[in-house]
């Protein structure tokens, strides 16, 4: 397993009220897995992706990335961890306006330790095409893509993607969840990613539901779905 979970308690507390975004949750992801995390909003999935990120600490519980404690890292260790191992994609493509696809791409791949090539990295999501065009010449998907070109140009561990689909409309959505899944198969890349839309559940290995806070379902697909084979 390279996620290990165990006990895992989120609390806000905000003046008087406390919010329990995390309900003791224990949780294992192996090598490559491909994991769908479902869940209303407000359940916790978000809270749940950012610790296993490095980018939050759990109130209580234990977490550990292979044998990086996520709980008791120092913010170095934690910036380490992310730099080296953890590819983000979140809803917003956030890419740098002034710089063309390929330059966006490149300027991950400087800083990183394991480099994966960014032309190989954009072939992958099937933007070959569209190296010197800017953001603002492509489309939502074909931004979201570039993003995922660029979570993976460092040769992530794991992908970990925060509603990767939720701005775009059905046919592009699907493009973006095809890249994803080229980069899991053909990479090996350990991914997980949060939604609200069950019928994405189909193309991952498991599905975590996530109800208040808490694990409240689990299914394993014996077979996954291309995205091409969705329907929602
Ligand atoms: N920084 C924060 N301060 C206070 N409460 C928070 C904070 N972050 C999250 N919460 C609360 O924790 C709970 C879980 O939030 P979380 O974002 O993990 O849910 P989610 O399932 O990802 O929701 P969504 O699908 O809407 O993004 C919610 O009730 C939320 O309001």
């Amino acid at each position: 397993m390279v996620f290990h979970a165990r006990g895992l308690s989120k609390t806000y507390v905000m003046g008087e009220v406390e919010v329990h975004a995390l309900r003791d949750i224990d949780l294992d992801i192996r090598e490559g897995e491909f994991v769908v995390l479902l869940g209303p909003s407000g359940s916790g999935k978000s809270t749940l992706l950012n610790i296993l990120g490095g980018l939050d600490a759990p109130t209580s519980g234990e977490a550990r990335w292979r044998d990086h404690d996520l709980v008791n890292a120092g913010e170095a260790e934690l910036t380490r961890y992310r730099r080296e191992h953890v590819g983000f994609v979140f809803q917003f493509y956030n890419l740098i306006p002034s710089l063309t696809v390929l330059e966006n791409v490149e300027l991950v791949q400087e800083i990183a330790e394991k480099p994966f090539d960014p032309r190989a990295a954009l072939a992958l999501v099937g933007l070959t095409e569209r190296l010197d065009h800017f953001p603002s010449q492509l489309s939502g998907g074909e931004q979201q893509r570039v993003a995922v070109a660029r979570a993976i140009a460092k040769s992530p561990d794991v992908l970990l993607c925060d509603e990767p689909t939720g701005a775009l409309d059905y046919d592009t959505g699907k493009l973006v969840l095809a890249a994803i899944a080229r980069v899991n198969e053909q990479l090996g890349t350990t991914t997980v990613i949060i939604t609200h839309n069950a019928a994405i559940a189909g193309m991952a290995d498991r599905v975590l539901k996530l109800g208040g806070g808490r694990i409240v379902g689990e299914e394993r697909n014996e077979c996954r779905l291309s995205p091409e084979e969705l329907r929602w």
